[in-house]
């Protein structure tokens, strides 16, 4: 049996990972696993060891250590019957590649990363938008979302260059509206 696929999808907060993964899932069947959905409804067990600590990282924007993250994306894998995944906001600094590389990096073929590319202050308006619709989200807030883009800038960013150094980027300029990003993402997925 041929190793799953991953596309790692990347960008900032409200950069429309969320929004683009569903259209992929709806086009191009992949299974769609959010590292921050997935810590979210860990936060949320009631018997969950990590529900403070998780809290506590998603309201200062810093990320949770890779151990627990790294140990919910490959229980989702194990519980799919699918072969092609879409992770979402993963690897999102050092820790978390490092621990991926060391658990399941070896296990699955990275076809690339997708790095929805969104000017700071548009992924700002997004999330401000979105919390006040009622997004529920504990980061949703001016306070939380500036913590959150000095994260992105100074931890993930550096990410994407080493994924970009190793040719695996495909960018995509996240600032337009939905369908024309997504027009531009068919446009990456269509031949794999
Ligand atoms: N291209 C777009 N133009 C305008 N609004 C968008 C666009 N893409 C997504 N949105 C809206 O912006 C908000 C954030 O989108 P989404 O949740 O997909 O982003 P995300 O990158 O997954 O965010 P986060 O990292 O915070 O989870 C949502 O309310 C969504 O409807
Ligand atoms: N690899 C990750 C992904 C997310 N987090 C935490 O969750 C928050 C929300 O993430 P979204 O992708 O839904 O925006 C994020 O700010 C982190 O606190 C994480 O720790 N590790």
């Amino acid at each position: 049996m041929s190793k799953p696929q991953v596309v790692f999808v990347l960008g900032g907060p409200g950069a429309g990972k969320g929004t683009q993964c569903s259209n992929i899932v709806s086009k191009f069947g992949f299974v769609h696993l959010s590292a921050g959905d997935l810590l979210r409804a860990e936060r949320s067990k009631s018997d969950s060891r990590y529900g403070e600590l998780i809290d506590t990282h998603i309201k200062n924007g810093t990320i949770v250590p890779v151990e627990i993250t790294c140990k919910l994306i490959q229980n989702a894998m194990e519980a799919s019957a699918a072969n092609r995944f879409l992770i979402d906001g993963f690897p999102r600094n050092r820790d978390n590649m490092i621990g991926w590389n060391t658990t399941i990096g070896d296990q699955v073929d990275l076809l690339f990363v997708l790095f929805l590319d969104c000017p700071e202050n548009v992924c700002i308006e997004r999330c401000m938008k979105r919390g006040a619709a009622g997004s529920g989200r504990a980061d949703d807030n001016l306070e939380s979302l500036k913590k959150r883009i000095v994260t992105f800038v100074n931890d993930s960013m550096p990410i994407i260059e080493y994924f970009k150094e190793k040719n695996l980027v495909k960018r995509v300029e996240a600032g337009k509206n939905v369908e024309d990003v997504w027009s531009d993402i068919i446009e990456l997925f269509k031949n794999i």
